[in-house]
């Protein structure tokens, strides 16, 4: 059980919105659906209101710095059933990354494969007061683009399980290139947090407002989003 596990949710009601075409720059494909992750009629690219006016409020403070730069949403509102579609993937993943059958696993095994998992995977917990962060609307994974729409290197891709992830992972670095990365992800996590988002400690592209980690992050006693209406 992560620490944010254990604050409460009052839910506030706030409304679960499309995010808007043209503005930000959006993954595309989505990288879940083209893995065939069970949204039916679901889109990832939709977030609690105020969390896509923190974004609005990011982008234009990143523009302020850099014109033309835009944020590049990888996802966003993640159903319960998408969350344990991509932790089964992830594991799948690890356990070929590792020679070995996924099917044929032995439960010790599998226990070691989805520890490393849920170090950066939310648990797929369907019971209501125990929303993933993702699924309640308050969580958004972003990148950065150029002004050439370029996407901005931060050394590692989004969803990578390994230490590479870690936001200050080439804090120390010593070569011209990792300094770049660095300056990338402080950029991305300068504005972000500037706009009352917070970054989870091991993810440089997950950020979130509102839901149990926020709270948890930010020292609030509650968090005021749960699973939004009709999801
Ligand atoms: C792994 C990444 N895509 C992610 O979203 N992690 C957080 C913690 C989650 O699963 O909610
Ligand atoms: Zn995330």
């Amino acid at each position: 059980m992560k620490p944010y596990q254990s604050i409460p949710i009052q839910e506030c009601g706030e409304r679960l919105v499309p995010i808007p075409d043209g503005l930000f720059s959006l993954e595309s494909p989505h990288p879940y659906r083209e893995l065939g992750a069970p949204y039916g009629d679901r889109s990832p690219f939709c977030l609690r209101e105020s969390v896509l006016e923190r974004l609005f409020n990011a982008q234009e403070i990143l523009q302020r710095h850099y014109p033309g730069w835009r944020l590049r949403i990888f996802d966003a509102f993640r159903p319960v059933d998408v969350q344990q579609f991509m932790v089964d993937q992830a594991l799948t993943d690890l356990a070929e990354k590792q020679g070995l059958n996924p099917r044929r696993l032995s439960e010790e095994k599998r226990q070691e494969i989805l520890a490393d998992v849920y170090e950066f995977w939310a648990l797929p917990s369907q019971d209501p007061n125990d929303p993933p962060p993702h699924a309640t609307g308050g969580a958004v994974d972003v990148t950065l683009v150029n002004a050439t729409n370029q996407v901005v290197n931060m050394g590692s891709p989004i969803d990578e399980i390994s230490p590479r992830s870690h936001p200050k992972y080439f804090a120390e670095a010593q070569t011209k290139l990792e300094q770049e990365y660095h300056a990338h992800r402080e950029l991305l996590a300068g504005v972000m947090t500037e706009a009352g988002l917070a970054q989870h400690p091991q993810e440089w592209w997950h950020f979130c407002y509102g839901e149990r980690m926020w709270a948890w992050l930010t020292g609030q006693e509650m968090a005021i989003y749960g699973l939004p209406e009709g999801c």
